[in-house]
């Protein structure tokens, strides 16, 4: 133990063989690589102390290993530095029930350590992380390390052993397991040290849960303002509306070409079927007779909107003012009724035909 303490202060482990043939002596200690160099000190220190009491001169055994969870230390009479597994492996699950879902939990503590291992294979046999998972703030650290000998597929088989067997404590906030070639641990403390921020392998379920929230709240503010657009335009285009309808009431109900629906309802006996005259590409027409007495044809228009209402009474305007031989004179509208009106003077067959060919 005197010359392995200096080397662990030197290179944060040691592998040491004391002494010839039988009487061999192997020791091996080894600080977590988070470890700050005075903490590895400090560390194996009680370490060294603790593994003093497995001594064979005091318990007739022939090796002893003390876990601490920074540091390592083994000693026994045989080579063991390469040594992945051994029957004397431990998994020591913690005493304090996991409060919440323990599923959810088990789930992500698992996929958390098989993570780490990968990594830690990839990664000079250590690797740390943590995954905090949906619902209250549950956090999921891990370390795996693989001890400086054993690298490659060994330092492979060992953390899968390690991962298969942690497994039984997921009912627990912490898990460990002690292997003769590396070291697995969570815990839902963060125990670890490490700079930066937390390598997150895997696919926690808050990372995913955040990914999801962002793109709902997107997708929603776009939603939310095409409908907010979409409304607005409306409420425009019919205040719009109703003030160029406003307008175009007064502009009617001044003009000499006014008519009111009613009178031209009662004139043509409610647009009766018996008045029919015709059918045109734009509505049907009706012959009325006014309260004077004045014969008319009523069209009666199919299409109704504000804007078009609009656009045809400028046109009423413009054509009554038209007077020609050949053209059926138009005398006026109703436009402020349920539908739109056209008056014209009411031509009698022969006549119209007179019209059209100029006889
Ligand atoms: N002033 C009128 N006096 C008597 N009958 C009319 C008069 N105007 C239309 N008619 C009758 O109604 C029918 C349809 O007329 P309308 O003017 O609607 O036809 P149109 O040429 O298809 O017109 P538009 O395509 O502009 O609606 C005519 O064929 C005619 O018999």
């Amino acid at each position: 133990m005197d010359i392995v303490t200096p080397l662990i202060a030197r290179q944060r482990y040691a592998a040491v063989v004391n002494g010839t043939g039988t009487a061999s002596v192997y020791a091996f200690g080894e600080c977590m690589k988070d470890l700050s160099p005075n903490d590895c000190n400090l560390c194996f220190a009680q370490c060294k102390t603790q593994v003093l009491k497995c001594l064979p001169f005091q318990l007739a055994t022939r090796g002893g290993r003390v876990f601490y969870d920074g540091c390592y230390l083994r000693y026994d009479d045989y080579d063991f530095f390469n040594e992945s597994l051994s029957s004397q492996d431990r998994t020591v699950c913690g005493s304090k029930d996991f409060g919440g879902n323990n599923t959810v939990f088990g789930a992500n503590a698992i996929e958390l350590v098989r993570n780490l291992s990968v990594q830690a294979v990839k990664n000079d046999g250590f690797f740390v992380g943590s995954v905090t998972f949906s619902k209250g703030n549950v956090s999921v650290h891990g370390l795996a390390q693989c001890w400086e000998f054993v690298n490659g597929s060994a330092c492979e088989n060992c953390l899968e052993n390690a991962v298969s067997r942690i497994a039984s404590c997921t009912q627990k906030e912490e898990g460990r397991v002690l292997n003769a070639g590396c070291y697995l641990r969570y815990s839902t403390q963060r125990f670890y040290n490490n700079s930066g921020p937390d390598p997150v392998p895997g696919n926690g379920g808050d990372n995913k849960l955040a990914v999801i929230l962002a793109t709902s709240a997107v997708a929603l503010l776009l939603v939310f303002s095409l409908v907010a657009f979409f409304v607005r335009r409306k409420l425009l285009q019919k205040r719009r509306e109703r003030k160029q309808l406003g307008a175009l009431q007064v502009a009617v109900n001044k003009s000499k070409l006014n008519f009111s629906y009613e009178t031209l309802e009662k004139a043509t006996n409610y647009f009766h079927e018996s008045n029919k005259l015709g059918q045109g590409g734009s509505g049907s027409v009706y012959k009325g007779t006014l309260p004077g007495g004045e014969a008319v044809a009523v069209k009666r228009l199919f299409y109704n909107t504000t804007q078009w209402v609009d656009h045809f009474f400028n046109e009423v305007n413009l054509i009554s003012g038209i007077n020609h031989k050949n053209l059926v004179k138009l005398l006026g509208c109703s436009i402020t009724g349920p539908e739109s009106l056209l008056v014209y003077e009411f031509v009698p067959n022969q006549s119209l035909l007179d019209n059209l060919f100029g006889c």
